[in-house]
């Protein structure tokens, strides 16, 4: 079904012709996707893709193995080209020489070199970009103990985590793409980081792209989550909203009973445990007496829809995409 079919979900909640209101996002976008796709050779890993993220958010990016998540960042920071569709940073194409300056990417991968010193990449990241802060590199690498002559190649995949994004931060760029970045990063230290970016995105109102599989961390973090299944944007917009528009309702039913009242919400996710039903909705007009009525954890929404990919989308009004008229409109 495509995204487009579910536009009266957006809607939801706000009688008929409520006008949108006036916010931050309906400026520039910090990134936007229009119908993206992305193909390799004949395989699809993102298609019909559309979302927003306005400019100073911290968004969540989630999604199974191979949902898209790694090529969405390449194609923002502008390493690959869409096959279809199209994607904007900060009201550019990627990879424009102006959006590499305002772009920092830091791939699952971290690629460094590894014969380089600690030192030598800070001086090798402080002479490629204009707007290096020596003192947000030389912060983040001290914070984690790291000697400034150790070779990259010697340190551990937690330390050159830290160096990649020591060099990411200390760019201080508009938008942060970052790609898994505490898979290999203890404890003590994830905290740490997590701190160090979160005190540099409030400073300078950075727009953080995150992706993660540890759902209770992001919790902690954004403020607004992008989530792909299969290739498609399944779950958009900012974490207040969407936890507003769930439920969780428990009650008791026969087994074989369909979850009652379907006019009254859309269901993301139905579990049963011999009577008893655990389901999370989208109310539409209320909720039926005789249920337990909760609200859910950002995680208990996120693994729903994970658990769920052929629940309904949606994809609030902030993270809508423009339409054509509207691009047209802004002189793209
Ligand atoms: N360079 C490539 N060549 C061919 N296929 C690719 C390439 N990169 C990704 N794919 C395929 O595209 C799909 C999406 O991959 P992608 O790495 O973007 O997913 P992901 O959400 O980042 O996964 P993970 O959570 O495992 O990191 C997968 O089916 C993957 O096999």
């Amino acid at each position: 079904m495509s995204e487009a079919s579910h536009a009266a979900e957006d809607s939801f909640g706000h009688p008929p012709g409520t006008p949108t209101p006036l916010t931050s996002y309906d400026g520039v976008p910090a990134l936007e996707a229009i119908g993206l796709g992305r193909l390799y050779r004949r395989r699809r890993a993102l298609w019909d893709c559309s979302f927003r993220i306005p400019t100073g958010r911290i968004c969540g990016l989630v999604g199974p193995n191979g949902a898209g998540k790694s090529t969405l960042m390449a194609l923002a920071a502008g390493l690959i080209r869409p096959t279809s569709g199209s994607i904007t940073v900060l009201g550019e194409p990627p990879g424009t020489p102006s959006s590499r300056r305002r772009v920092a990417y830091l791939a699952q991968d971290k690629p460094l070199y590894p014969r380089l010193t600690v030192a030598e990449t800070l001086r090798l990241g402080r002479e490629l970009n204009p707007g290096w802060r020596q003192s947000t590199a030389e912060h983040v690498v001290r914070q984690g103990d790291l000697p400034l002559t150790a070779r990259v190649g010697s340190l551990s995949g937690g330390q050159r985590t830290r160096v990649a994004l020591a060099l990411a931060l200390a760019k201080q760029p508009e938008l942060l793409l970052l790609d898994e970045p505490m898979s290999d990063v203890d404890p003590v230290s994830r905290r740490q980081l997590t701190g160090a970016l979160m005190a540099e995105a409030a400073e300078h109102g950075t727009t953080v792209l995150i992706s993660s599989h540890v759902l209770r961390e992001l919790e902690g973090i954004c403020d607004f989550v992008l989530l792909l299944g299969a290739g498609r944007t399944l779950l958009a917009g900012e974490v207040d909203e969407i936890l507003d528009r769930h439920r969780l309702l428990v009650g008791t039913h026969d087994a074989e009973d369909p979850l009652p009242e379907p006019e009254l919400h859309d269901a993301v996710e139905v579990r049963r445990s011999g009577r008893q039903l655990t389901a999370l909705v989208r109310p539409l007009v209320g909720v039926a007496d005789g249920w337990e009525v909760a609200a859910p954890s950002l995680e208990d929404v996120l693994m729903s829809y994970l658990r769920s990919p052929e629940a309904p989308p949606l994809i609030t009004a902030s993270a809508r995409a423009a339409t054509i008229r509207d691009t047209a409109r802004r002189g793209r």
